[in-house]
């Protein structure tokens, strides 16, 4: 597979907040060829990177792990001999593109939380303006999972000329008060950590709050999963006789078993901790939350009302980070504002992380997408009764196709 892995400058760059920075580097991977109307732009997850495909290229190894290696790749949904495919790291994150663990080149040092606020719209803005880098001024599709999902109703509502096919898969239009407020408790485990200081711990004889980000990804973590899942899983067992707690407890405290779903998690997190920047988990984090597709106008179909071309909206039963409910809302809008639309339902309780690990059902109805808009085979278009057991999360919902 012919891949590009390179870090751009495109030079001053103006937030959405308002403020600027001299110079914002992109760092992006490409596959495949560029043949001129080819192009689908992946928008990565809260904590993914550019390095979608190729699960053993070493030239990769400070990001995060190829997370849609099942995905993209030649003869693959996404499939890289035919379509030329583009990812790229958000400004804000930490793996390449510029965040707060960046050096400031006003002052020599890290930005720490000197670092502009960041939001989906300026990550939509650096996407576009790395595609101009790129001579690419029109994009076939652009997918992409969860708040990457944001990211692709984003081009929608922006740049709805420049794109002929949208897949929001597991994201919703906004997000939802149970997730903002663990999103908001996870923010506080980092900033209440005493390394945090106030986001400036980069410094040679400093730590980084990693206690802080490990519990703020548990919480995370645990929201990517479903009741169901962990219950078949883990269930209450205790963990293996190995197994090691990464964080201390009391005497009390050791009578009772160590859990496996509790070792799970902490494996998770002490692994979270060695790849990814506390900072950059405040400001992706708050970007998510901070996404409202109506700002700016006065709906969400108003939002999207330049769009006409084909939208694939995915979702999960077992979500409830980004419910099949929010998925037929936003699926609603688009048909509203005259899109061609399919709200695909995968049925699955694995959670919202399902995007990542379920390749055998995410796959056809995308690749079908691809090539053939919503007529393609495998995509279904399902209808999501806005029914009571949605109050309460996770959900199986009731489905019917169309
Ligand atoms: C764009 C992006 O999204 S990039 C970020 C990817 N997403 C995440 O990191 C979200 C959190 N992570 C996860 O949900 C999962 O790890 C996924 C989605 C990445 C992969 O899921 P799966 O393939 O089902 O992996 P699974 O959850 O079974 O195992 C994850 C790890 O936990 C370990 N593990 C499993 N059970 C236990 C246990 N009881 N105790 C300790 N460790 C355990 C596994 O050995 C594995 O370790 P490894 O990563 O070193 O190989
Ligand atoms: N688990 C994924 C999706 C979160 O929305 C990630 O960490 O990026």
């Amino acid at each position: 597979m012919n891949v590009e892995h390179n870090t751009v400058s495109l030079g001053e760059f103006e937030f959405d907040c308002g403020e600027t920075i001299p110079e914002l580097e992109i760092t992006y991977e490409a596959y495949g060829e560029f043949d001129g109307d080819n192009a689908v732009l992946i928008c990565h997850a809260l904590t993914g990177s550019a390095h979608v495909a190729g699960r053993d290229r070493v030239d990769s190894a400070d990001q995060a792990r190829a997370w849609w290696d099942d995905i993209v790749g030649p003869g693959k949904a996404i499939d890289t001999t035919e379509y030329y495919v583009v990812c790229a790291n958000v400004p804000g994150s930490c793996y390449g593109s510029t965040g707060p663990k960046s050096e400031n080149p006003e002052t020599g040092e890290p930005y720490g939380t000197d670092f502009p606020p960041v939001t989906v719209r300026d990550w939509t803005e650096a996407q576009r303006a790395l595609l101009d880098e790129l001579g690419i001024p029109h994009l076939h599709a652009v997918v992409g999972g969860s708040v990457g999902g944001m990211n692709v109703i984003e081009w929608a509502k922006r740049h709805p000329d420049h794109v002929d096919r949208i897949v929001p898969i597991a994201a919703a239009a906004r997000l939802d008060t149970q997730c903002l407020s663990l999103d908001a408790i996870a923010r506080r485990a980092i900033t209440t950590d005493p390394n945090w200081n106030q986001g400036h711990y980069y410094g040679e004889d400093q730590d980084p709050p990693s206690d802080g980000l490990a519990l703020a990804r548990q919480l995370g973590h645990v929201m990517y999963l479903s009741k169901a899942s962990m219950e078949r899983r883990f269930g209450r067992r205790a963990a293996g006789r190995d197994a090691v707690r990464t964080f201390p407890t009391d005497a009390a405290g050791a009578f009772f078993p160590y859990r496996d779903v509790e070792s799970y998690l902490d494996y998770n997190a002490e692994k979270f901790t060695e790849r990814f920047d506390a900072n950059s988990y405040l400001y992706l984090t708050r970007a998510m939350d901070n996404y409202d597709l109506a700002a700016g106008f006065e709906s969400d179909t108003d939002a999207l009302a330049a769009f006409d071309g084909d939208a694939l909206v995915m979702s999960f039963t077992a979500d409830w980070h980004f419910t099949t409910q929010q998925a037929e809302a936003l699926a609603d809008s688009l048909r509203d504002a005259d899109a061609n639309v399919a709200h695909h339902v995968i049925d699955s309780d694995h959670g919202h992380d399902a995007f990542l690990v379920e390749p055998d059902n995410v796959g056809p109805p995308l690749a079908d997408f691809l090539e053939a808009g919503i007529a393609g085979n495998a995509v279904t278009d399902s209808v999501v009764e806005d029914s009571q057991e949605s109050d309460f999360a996770p959900v199986h919902n009731s489905l019917f196709s169309r």
